[in-house]
């Protein structure tokens, strides 16, 4: 089978602390998944029960679906479902780039914010979270399942840094960027990087979709983006893949909106100007906590 399901746990950025970045994603036909983020854990499992997305037990999602976490970077909207449910969790994987585990070890698993839970950092490290460093460009099979993952650095807020992860399985690509500034707010050139080493995916129609963060309205002043894009910036760093593949490749091609902050009626402006703007013709997906949905 072709493609991914992806069941989104959580798909809000801001302070809806029951619906933060966590999105399932398994091959097609599998239950094997990784946890893109993990902003929300729990809650999401349990809408997704209430929706009939799955028809087992909250403790068999958790436990047996999910085979490992891929954290873009150690935000708390990101990571503290992860933290939380590491308590109930079962042996697995905690895949991220080398900051990202840094942090981790020091400010989270460390017995003073939580217990140390993961299989190195401060003693007695209890093991059953494994640390899995990614590197750039490097493909990592992500274990128990039928995927593989590249990282790529990501700037949020300078010099704080973010991931994006190119997830392969079998043939079919996924592409998911954690939180990211511009690159020409943030004055780097790690969006461009992503962009052409996904670029000969879009013209082999291997990459199923992107999942791309818009956390502000356009109103939003470029000095306080704090890292984050706005629906005009969305649409221009897609017109610099499309400067890669032609605009016709991106046609059609599945965008999920992650990362809107819902503050005021901001939701319904995002949408409204991302559909204004979206001349290259992508097809924007905004996720449902706890609905599944398909990337072939
Ligand atoms: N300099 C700042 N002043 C006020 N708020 C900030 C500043 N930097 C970051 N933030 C907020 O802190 C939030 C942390 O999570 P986010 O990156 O989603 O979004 C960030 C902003 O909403």
């Amino acid at each position: 089978q072709k493609g991914f399901k992806v069941v989104p746990l959580g798909v809000k950025g801001g302070t809806m602390d029951g619906n933060l970045s966590a999105y399932l994603l398994a091959p097609a036909g599998s239950d094997a998944y990784v946890c893109l983020d993990a902003g929300t854990v729990s809650n999401g499992i349990e809408k997704a029960i209430e929706k009939k997305t799955f028809n087992v037990n909250g403790e068999t999602v958790l436990k047996k679906y999910i085979k490992g976490y891929l954290i873009s970077h150690p935000h708390l909207d990101h990571i503290s479902g992860m933290v939380i449910n590491s308590v109930d969790d079962t042996v697995k994987q905690v895949y991220a780039m080398e900051h990202c585990i840094g942090v981790m070890k020091a400010h989270y698993f460390n017995w003073q914010s939580w217990p140390n839970l993961a299989n190195d950092g401060n003693a007695p490290a209890l093991n059953k979270y494994r640390y899995q460093q990614l590197s750039e460009g490097e493909e990592t099979p992500l274990a128990e399942t039928r995927m593989s993952v590249r990282a790529f650095p990501l700037s949020h807020s300078k010099p704080y840094s973010s991931t994006a992860f190119l997830v392969k399985s079998g043939e079919s690509y996924a592409l998911y960027f954690g939180d990211t500034g511009p690159d020409e707010v943030e004055k780097t050139d790690h969006m461009r990087r992503v962009w052409a080493a996904v670029a000969p995916l879009v013209k082999s129609g291997q990459l199923t979709g992107v999942f791309l963060e818009v956390s502000y309205p356009n109103a939003q002043p470029d000095r306080h983006l704090y890292g984050h894009l706005t629906p005009k910036w969305f649409i221009q760093e897609f017109e610099v893949l499309a400067g890669l593949t032609g605009k016709e490749r991106l046609r059609g091609l599945n965008v999920v909106v992650t990362h809107i902050k819902p503050t005021g009626n901001n939701e319904e402006i995002i949408r409204k100007e991302l559909n204004a703007g979206n001349t290259l013709g992508l097809r924007l997906i905004f996720p449902e906590q706890g609905v599944k949905f398909e990337l072939n």
